[in-house]
């Protein structure tokens, strides 16, 4: 558990040959008593990691799919507190690395020190916080040390080469590549820029490099996985489990295998 295991997790799907494949979901859409089912499907469908959002009620980066799960995950009664009590209850049967995606709001209120200490005792691997830039990393940072968890960065394709390197330099687990500007959500186009974006992003980092945001077809998936180590998909899994499609998710996790 930790750090490592998220790194590992991926390099050692690379290590055979393929890409990693990091689906996200809402934790608490269609209700807490169903996130155990839901990790056990996507890790079964061949999930690398799995990045798990926690529901706020000002989710300034998400796409409308994302903040229609997250309104139905509140609407369930879902809190942070409830979430890490149900990820320690089927932690153990959960194999795969779990990364927690939050906005810092929801962190501070619940209380820095604890959020850190929970996390990990909860098995979180990892974290995703998007609206902390690295400058505002010292906020946290004293309680991020006592743990092991990973600080996953994200870069973009607008950000200059200097910010660029030091967030490559600076990310833990995987560093995320955030692939189209603007917010979460489908789109059709695959960025020109991208493979330059990405050759450069795996020049500068330690660990895997990885493209998400407005991937959503399994020829997507083939086309972007090949570019890096592998693809983070949002958007298109929410809404997937949300109509019952799993079926379909399946075909998609499976498409980074070629
Ligand atoms: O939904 P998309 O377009 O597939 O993109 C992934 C993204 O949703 C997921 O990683 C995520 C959800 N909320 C975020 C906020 C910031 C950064 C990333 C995220």
């Amino acid at each position: 558990m930790g750090k490592r295991t998220i790194q590992q997790a991926i390099e050692q799907v690379n290590q055979n040959g393929e890409k990693a494949f990091i689906p996200y979901i809402m934790a608490g859409d269609h209700g807490l008593e169903n996130l155990r089912d839901q990790l056990l499907f996507l890790q079964q469908s061949g999930a690398t990691v799995i990045e798990l959002g926690i529901p706020f009620s000002d989710p300034v980066a998400d796409g409308p799919t994302i903040q229609e799960a997250g309104k139905r995950a509140l609407k369930q009664g879902t809190t942070l507190k409830k979430i890490f009590d149900t990820l320690q209850e089927i932690r153990q049967d959960v194999t795969v690395p779990i990364v927690l995606m939050t906005y810092i709001n929801p962190v501070f209120k619940y209380g820095l020190e604890r959020f850190f200490k929970d996390s990990e005792n909860a098995g979180v691997d990892g974290l995703i916080i998007p609206d902390v830039p690295l400058e505002q990393r010292s906020l946290f940072e004293q309680h991020m040390q006592q743990t092991d968890l990973a600080l996953i960065q994200l870069v973009t394709l607008t950000s200059p080469d200097q910010r660029i390197e030091s967030l490559a330099k600076a990310s833990e687990g995987f560093l995320y590549a955030v692939t189209v500007t603007g917010i979460t959500g489908a789109r059709s186009e695959v960025s020109e820029k991208l493979e330059s974006f990405i050759d450069k992003l795996k020049k500068h980092s330690d660990v895997p490099v990885l493209a998400g945001f407005g991937i959503s077809t399994p020829a997507q998936v083939r086309e972007i996985s090949s570019l890096g180590d592998g693809v983070i998909v949002g958007s298109r899994i929410v809404d997937l489990l949300h109509k019952g499609k799993r079926d379909e998710i399946f075909e998609l996790i499976q498409a980074v295998r070629g």
